[in-house]
């Protein structure tokens, strides 16, 4: 057996990386272990790939309001597939390798190899035995596919295989509309590809409001055929594979699963702990300090199946690789919760979904980017933005939209939520003119008319100077 060490950590993704940051400025004696490719599911096959496939799919796209601007020649363009996805690639290698320098260095204290625990303060990696006084456990998560479906072979895509092919369908079939299905179809569909999207859920990318889940699905249906509400199940038939949903059927190419993810728990050897698992095999953590019981064992990252994001599973790795070599572990305040979806129009939820707030206390106060006056400038001019108020304090709760750039009006709605400021704070602010913030000042006014103590004007009252003359 080797030197007892510190804290040992499984799992070099996004978490993992996070915690060797804290644990690096406070002991030598740590070893990270990492199973597969190292460079994080987030530059290798998530976000990044993801995000670059969708940029050129959108640039592609902007050429259907070319002649509303009166610019000529837009049908002469075509989409160079393989071309896309080399770039996919390309940029791809470019994160990767950002990603592998947090390791490039470490010697020794890296390891390739499965981690499988063998108790609380000992850990097994492909049959040695490593002691340590704590493990930080990040294994990350992976695409749920139904075993049966495997026997598509390389037909059955995920995003672990998707940026990797030399070019896709004609036709495709993305079973699943969470954040990644409706990414994921949106930017093949305008990419040129035929896309239906399949899901079994009533609601899109994770949405809860019913309105705004109304507009995303008539806008994706431009773009794609969209069957919502039923299971699809797949099988063989001549010239492809068939998927049925209900009365609806189809035969594709090719089918992505984006029916969510599962976290990497099995094999890990989780029962060693002694702690009670639940039926998807995960111990209780708590959130704020990331500590399973009272052991010296830290579950971070998409692993635990909180909050499936990159900022949060790299706050979880800070949080464990600080806990785990403290002597009582801190109990850290999480952010406002903020989820974004890279959708055109971008779809957002910031603060808890309205879905979860008490109706009875909660006021609305909603805006259409229909008619809003940039939005229309740009030819971008769809989408509805919900603002979400506590009818006692006119407190910001939260907000779900799906509007252009709505990445950005969910950061300041989130900087709101966050720091407890009221419809009427928000409304003491400036708004530029002509901006698509404006349109969150109008949802922002339609909620302060229905508050009681609405003030009459937006600017806020000047406190008195205690000067008679003047106040
Ligand atoms: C297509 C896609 C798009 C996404 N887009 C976004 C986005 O736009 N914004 C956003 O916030 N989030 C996005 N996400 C989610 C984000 O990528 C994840 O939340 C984040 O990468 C999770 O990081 P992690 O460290 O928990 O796991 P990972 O980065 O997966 O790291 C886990 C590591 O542990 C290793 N491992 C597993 N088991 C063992 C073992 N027994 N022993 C040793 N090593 C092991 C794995 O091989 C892996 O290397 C996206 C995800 C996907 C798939
Ligand atoms: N932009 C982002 O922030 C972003 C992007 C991608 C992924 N992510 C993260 O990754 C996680 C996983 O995303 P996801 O979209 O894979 O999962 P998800 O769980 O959010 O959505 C999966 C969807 O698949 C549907 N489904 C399941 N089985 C089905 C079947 N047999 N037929 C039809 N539909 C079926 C479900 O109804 C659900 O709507 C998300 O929770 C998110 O945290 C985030």
């Amino acid at each position: 057996m080797a030197q007892l060490l510190d804290t040992l950590i499984i799992g070099a993704g996004t978490a993992g990386l996070a915690a060797l940051r804290e644990v690096r400025k406070r002991t030598n004696r740590y070893l990270i272990v990492n199973e597969g490719p190292w460079g994080t599911t987030c530059a290798r096959v998530g976000c990044m790939p993801s995000k670059a496939l969708i940029e050129a799919a959108n640039a592609f796209h902007r050429r259907h309001t070319f002649e509303e601007f009166g610019l000529r020649g837009a049908n002469a363009l075509t989409a160079d597939l393989p071309a896309v996805l080399q770039r996919v690639r390309a940029l791809r290698d470019d994160f990767v390798a950002g990603a592998l320098q947090a390791t490039s260095e470490l010697g020794s204290t890296q390891v390739s190899g499965r981690a499988t625990l063998l108790g609380p303060r000992l850990v097994d990696i492909d049959g040695t035995a490593y002691a340590t006084r704590s493990i930080i456990i990040a294994t990350g998560s992976r695409p749920r596919v139904p075993d049966k479906w495997l026997a598509f072979g390389d037909r059955m895509l995920t995003t672990d295989t998707l940026f990797e092919q030399p070019s896709l369908g004609p036709r495709i079939a993305v079973i699943g509309m969470g954040p990644i299905g409706v990414e994921i179809s949106q930017a093949l569909a305008r990419l040129g590809l035929q896309v239906a999207a399949f899901t079994t859920s009533h609601t899109l990318a994770g949405l809860s409001d019913p309105a705004l889940n109304a507009e995303l699905t008539a806008l994706l249906k431009q773009d794609m055929v969209l069957h919502m509400g039923a299971k699809a199940q797949l099988r063989e038939v001549p010239g492809g594979i068939e998927v049925a949903s209900g009365a609806n059927r189809v035969v594709v190419d090719q089918v992505i699963a984006a029916m969510g993810r599962v976290p990497n728990m099995e094999h890990l050897g989780l029962e060693t702990l002694g702690v009670p698992l639940d039926q998807r095999g995960l111990p209780t953590v708590d959130p704020q300090t990331q500590q399973i019981g009272d052991l010296p064992v830290f579950l971070a990252g998409d692993a635990n199946a909180h909050t499936p994001l990159l900022h949060e599973a790299a706050d979880e790795g800070h949080i464990a690789g600080m806990n785990a070599l403290a002597t009582t572990p801190t109990r850290f305040r999480r952010r406002t919760l903020l989820s974004i979806v890279f959708a055109d129009p971008n779809v957002a939820v910031v603060g808890p979904r309205v879905a979860d707030m008490d109706p009875h206390s909660t006021v609305t106060g909603t805006a259409s980017y229909a008619t809003q006056g940039r939005a229309r400038t740009a030819q971008r001019n769809h989408g509805r933005l919900c603002v979400y108020a506590d009818h006692a304090s006119g407190r910001l709760l939260g907000a779900e939209l799906c509007t252009p750039d709505g990445e950005h009006l969910a950061h300041l709605l989130a900087l709101a939520v966050q720091q407890q400021l009221t419809v009427q704070d928000l409304l003491g602010m400036p708004f530029y003119h002509p901006t698509l913030e404006e349109g969150l000042r109008t949802a922002l006014r339609d909620a302060a008319r229905q508050l009681p103590h609405a003030r009459a004007s937006d600017l806020a009252a000047c406190a008195a100077l205690g000067v008679p003359a003047l106040d």
